[in-house]
C-alpha cells in the first residue's frame, strides 16, 4: 500500500550547519504516527520539510504518491497536509472566526463544525486571538488546520506548556480526530501521554531515526537510551 506521506532519506541544512541526516519516515492513511527525541534532534525540522517550508539538500518527500520535493508549502498545504506548528502561531489581531475563515477549504470541516468540535471557539468567536488562553489558542491552531480539510494532520508539540486539565481536553480532541480515520503524525514529550495514542513511533537522534516500532516494543533501555533527560 503506497503510504499516505512517505520522507525518504532528508537531508536538510540551515546554512552550512546539518539538521537531518537521512530521515525517512512514513504516515499511512489512518495511522498516528509518533515523532519523538529529545531536545534539538530534528523533529520540527523534520515537520517543517515535511510540509514544504524548508529546502532539501537530498531526499524526497511524497504526499498520496505524489512527488512534492520541491512543491511550494501552499501546494502541500492544497494536497491536503494540514499543521498545528509549534507555538500554535495563530494571527493575534483577527479574532477566533477570522483566523478559522482565513484557511478554509472546501470539505466536510467547516466553521460550524469547528465550532461543534471545539465549543470554546464558538463561545469566543468574536475574541482577538491574543487574548485567548493558551489551551485555547492550541484549540484555535487545531481548528485552523481542520479548516484547510486535510488527509494528514501534523501536530508539533500541542500539549506543550498546557495545564493537565487542558492537555486532557486537547489529547481527547486528537484522539476523536483519529477515530474519524484522520492521519496524524504528532510530535510530543510526553510518554505517559503519547504511547498509549500512537500506533508507530519513530525517535531521532541527531537528525537521524534512531529506533522506530510500535510503542509496546519501546524498551526502558531504549527510552533511557534516547528520550532520557
Ligand atoms: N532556524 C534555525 N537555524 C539554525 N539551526 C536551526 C534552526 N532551527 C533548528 N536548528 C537546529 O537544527 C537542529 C534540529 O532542531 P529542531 O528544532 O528540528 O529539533 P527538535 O527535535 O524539534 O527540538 P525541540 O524539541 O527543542 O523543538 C538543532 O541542532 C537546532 O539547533
Amino acid at each position: 500500500m503506497t503510504p499516505l506521506l512517505d520522507l525518504e532519506n532528508l537531508q536538510v541544512f540551515y546554512g552550512a550547519s546539518q539538521a537531518l541526516f537521512g530521515v525517512s519516515l512514513q504516515v499511512h492513511e489512518g495511522q498516528a504516527v509518533a515523532l519523538m527525541g529529545r531536545n534539538g534532534m530534528g523533529k520540527s525540522t523534520t515537520i517543517a520539510t515535511a510540509c514544504r517550508m524548508l529546502p532539501l539538500r537530498a531526499g524526497t518527500v511524497r504526499f498520496g504518491g505524489q512527488d512534492i520535493t520541491t512543491a511550494p508549502s501552499f501546494r502541500a498545504a492544497r494536497l491536503g497536509i494540514g499543521l498545528v506548528p509549534e507555538g500554535r502561531r495563530c494571527f493575534p489581531n483577527l479574532t477566533v472566526t477570522e483566523n478559522l475563515i482565513a484557511s478554509a477549504r472546501p470539505g466536510q470541516w467547516d466553521l460550524a463544525r469547528v465550532q461543534r468540535f471545539f465549543p470554546r471557539l464558538a463561545e469566543r468567536k468574536q475574541q482577538l486571538a491574543a487574548t485567548l488562553s493558551g489551551g485555547e489558542q492550541q484549540m484555535l491552531a487545531i481548528g485552523r488546520a481542520l479548516m484547510t480539510n486535510p488527509r494528514l494532520l501534523m501536530l508539533d508539540e500541542a500539549t506543550e506548556g498546557l495545564a493537565p486539565v487542558i492537555r486532557q481536553e486537547i489529547w481527547a480532541a486528537i484522539t476523536a480526530l483519529k477515530s474519524d480515520g484522520l492521519s496524524i503524525l504528532l510530535v510530543d514529550k510526553t510518554l505517559s501521554e503519547i504511547l498509549p495514542f500512537a500506533d508507530h513511533c519513530v525517535i531521532l537522534e541527531r537528525g537521524a531515526v534512531a529506533w522506530q516500532g510500535q510503542p509496546k516494543a519501546l524498551s526502558p533501555e531504549i527510552v533511557a537510551t534516547y528520550l532520557g533527560v
